[in-house]
């Protein structure tokens, strides 16, 4: 008798869209399907998204990729999951109905709760006990407004009646038939309720917050049992035994496994994470300090710089100005302006990340002359992911890290050649784009396949990291400081808005 080919199945449930991707046992691609999701801005700085509308897109993207890759869902040996982070859902126990939509990352709603507990002199235990800091963006302060403003939810929490998840927890929750309530370490350091330390829920946070224990998931390693999917729904009852946030599960993908090394991701948002080794490094900074990846128990921390608006932004010139109608014509328009053009796109649609932490910052366009057409707008667009990498790289290099000499990119962005030549021009160092660019699933497909005994170590992955292209630096650093200053300036000019 033959043995069944091994498969892994990364599911990709990022902001702009969902993902399921087939991968052999060498972390090749089979097949791919995916679905855009809508988002929704019903007030300024807030942003929503339907978790019903994702969880139906998980099924169908799952269903497509394994009918594509031409397999049985028996032949998938396990399935990996990583998501956008932080983005809150809140659901009841009973019946899994979900009690609002979700609410994103990016949203800003909570940007006066947040200041309020820095007045009360909270921010330095927050930033001691989860390495984040007292901003919007993270999920707690979001479940806290959920429980405070869904009619009915305080009540329904306290009797133990409501679950809460990231996008992780939720789909898992779903896979299993509603049986499993999990995270991971990965996932459960992005809420502001998880000690990154001790590796548990914090009970003084959850007393800070208002937040009952018995909303919470457990929290696994990031390769681990998660759970078995209901055998309707994919075809078969198909392990689950990889997770982590997607930026966590990118730093996997491209294989960053030492001290050091750094990977940046183009999505929506720009995430820039440094591996830092099983001791976690506190910045001085502003950049945070997250679990990189927890396995057999033993965690690695990062140091991550989180940008809200990079492919976002292009995004906006596609969706707000109907400046393009694909972002894969941004290339070639951004290439008719060149880099110094002048113009400057500071993109602070929900406020401003690392390591400003603005979250009143609104965005601007600087530098309009009669001269100014698309293409500079463009070009301004995608050079705003640049620029706002350099600020991550800048705020680390003064944090004392080992400077990056080389960074490895990957995202939906980072196929746009001028965008990554642009990047390696602002910072200076060369930049590695990867054969594979959807790193994040495939990271998700590696922890699977570390659970299931496919690769036996950490090792067994790094071998296979091949780069596609590098991009060194090529313009005059003295150009390079010149514009650099123009984008400090012009991030000046939209701070300290009220
Ligand atoms: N060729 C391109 N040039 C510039 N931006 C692009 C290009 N292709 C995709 N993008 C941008 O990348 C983002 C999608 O990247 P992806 O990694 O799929 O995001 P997410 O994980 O957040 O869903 C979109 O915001 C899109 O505008
Ligand atoms: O949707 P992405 O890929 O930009 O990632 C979102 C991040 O996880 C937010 O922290």
């Amino acid at each position: 008798m033959h043995a069944r080919p091994r498969f892994l199945l990364a599911i990709d449930s990022g902001t702009t869209s969902t993902r399921a991707i087939v991968f052999d046992a060498l972390g090749q691609v089979v097949a791919a399907a995916q679905r855009e999701i809508q988002q929704y801005f019903p007030h300024d700085g807030w942003v929503e998204q339907d978790g019903d509308e994702i969880w139906a897109s998980t099924i169908d993207v799952c269903r497509e990729a394994i009918a594509t890759a031409g397999i049985d869902a028996e032949d998938v040996l396990a399935i990996g999951i990583t998501n956008q982070r932080e983005t809150t859902l809140l659901w009841d126990a009973g019946t899994g109905r979900l009690l609002h939509r979700a609410i994103v990352w990016q949203d800003r709603r909570t940007a006066d709760d947040c200041t309020r507990l820095k007045s009360e002199g909270h921010e330095a235990a927050v930033i001691d006990k989860t390495g984040l800091l007292l901003d919007p963006y993270f999920s707690a302060t979001k479940l806290h407004w959920l429980l405070e403003n869904v009619p009915g939810a305080r009540q329904r929490a306290k009797e133990g009646g409501l679950r809460f998840g990231t996008i992780d927890t939720f789909l898992l929750w779903r896979l299993t038939g509603g049986k499993v309530h999990r995270t991971d370490a990965t996932n459960a350091s992005r809420t502001l309720l998880f000690n990154i330390h001790t590796q548990q829920w914090d009970p003084d946070l959850l007393a800070l917050l208002d937040i009952p224990a018995s909303l919470l998931p457990e929290v696994l390693d990031c390769a681990a049992e998660f759970g078995v999917s209901e055998p309707g729904l994919l075809g078969a009852a198909i392990p689950i035994t990889g997770m982590a946030g997607d930026q966590q599960a990118a730093m996997i993908g491209q294989a960053c496994f030492h001290p050091g090394m750094a990977k940046s991701t183009y999505g929506t948002g720009c995430f820039v994470m440094m591996n830092t080794g099983t001791s976690p490094v506190r910045s001085r900074n502003r950049l945070i300090t997250t679990v990189g990846y927890r396995l057999d128990g033993r965690t690695t921390y990062a140091l991550e710089g989180s940008i809200f608006v990079a492919g976002a932004a292009i995004q906006w010139l596609r969706d707000g100005l109907k400046l393009i109608h694909h972002a894969g014509e941004t290339e070639a328009l951004a290439g008719q302006a060149g880099e110094t053009c002048g113009v400057y796109l500071v993109p602070a649609f929900t406020g401003l990340g690392a390591p400003y932490w603005d979250p009143k910052a609104r965005g601007a366009i600087f530098g309009l002359t009669r001269e100014t057409g698309i293409a500079e707008i463009v070009a301004a667009g995608l050079q705003s992911a640049c620029f706002q990498t350099r600020d991550l790289l800048e705020a680390m290099n003064a944090d004392g890290t080992s400077p990056i000499t080389t960074l490895r990119i990957d995202g939906g962005m980072v196929n746009n050649n001028w965008m990554a030549q642009a990047l390696a021009n602002v910072l200076g160092v060369t930049v590695e784009r990867p054969r594979i660019t959807e790193t994040t699933a495939l990271g998700a497909a590696y922890l699977a396949g570390l659970k299931q005994g496919l690769f036996r170590s950490l090792d067994d992955i790094a071998v296979l990291w091949r780069c596609e292209r590098a991009f060194a630096p090529q313009m005059d650093p003295e150009r390079q400081a010149q514009l650099y200053r123009g984008w400090l300036d012009a991030v000046n000019r939209v701070r300290n808005q009220t």
